[in-house]
């Protein structure tokens, strides 16, 4: 499967009372990827949601991630995404087998994207890019740096951060395969909206 196009994330606060709803209109408009980023406890919510959102993305022919957790995303069959402290990605390899999508957060640094693959990343991101407003604090990236980590990887180039329709298109035109989005795609105020954004975001990439 090629990893090209929106890689639309959940985030359980903004989608609070509409999450089906929401992300049913993202799938409609096509998604390459969907990650299931909740940050909370609650393992049996996390678990059902996880469940629901597998059963959603089969019916849209999506591959489902989930984010920071290796043994959710085992126990459901599903790909995961791993940040720098969310721990090594040989042993999730090993764990989930040699189909599983399992990307890497490499921040604005090429040599954790080379490791990355070395220990068998299937794509790798880099961010953040724009101000965000759902990770405020994470550490910035560049165009620079997105041009020198396609001359150099061989892999999918993931962009997260901020990213919005107004300011994607110079991301997809350095390089990036993925662009992932939270608010800039769940933030809108109809699923009709959602549905649009996500056919616009799409359509950056055949334009
Ligand atoms: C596609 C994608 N890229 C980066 C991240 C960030 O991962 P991480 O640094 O582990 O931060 P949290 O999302 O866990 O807060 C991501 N989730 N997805
Ligand atoms: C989860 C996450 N990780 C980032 C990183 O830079 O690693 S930025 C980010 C937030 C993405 O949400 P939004 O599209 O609303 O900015
Ligand atoms: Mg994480």
């Amino acid at each position: 499967m090629k990893l090209r196009g929106l890689y639309a994330i959940t985030d359980s606060q903004l989608l609070a009372g509409k999450f089906l709803k929401y992300v049913e209109a993202a799938l409609e408009g096509g998604v390459t990827l969907l990650q299931y980023r909740d940050k909370s406890d609650d393992q049996a919510r996390r678990l059902r949601e996880a469940e629901t959102l597998l059963t959603l993305c089969e019916r849209y022919k999506t591959r489902l991630i989930i984010n920071d957790d290796a043994e959710l995303a085992a126990r459901i069959g599903a790909g995961v995404h791993l940040g720098q402290s969310d721990g090594p990605l040989t042993p999730a390899r090993a764990l989930l087998g040699r189909q599983a999508i399992i990307g890497s957060t490499c921040h604005d640094q090429l040599p954790l994207a080379e490791q990355a693959a070395k220990e068998g990343a299937s794509y790798v991101a880099f961010g953040r890019f724009f101000n965000s407003t759902t990770k405020p604090g994470a550490p910035t990236a560049s165009l620079e740096l997105l041009d020198q980590a396609r001359a150099s990887l061989h892999l999918p180039i993931c962009v997260i951060g901020g990213i919005t329709l107004e300011n994607a298109a110079p991301l997809v035109n350095h390089g990036a395969d993925l662009l992932a989005v939270v608010h800039g795609l769940f933030g809108a105020d109809s699923a009709d909206e959602v549905t649009r954004r996500a056919r616009a975001f799409n359509a950056l990439f055949n334009s």
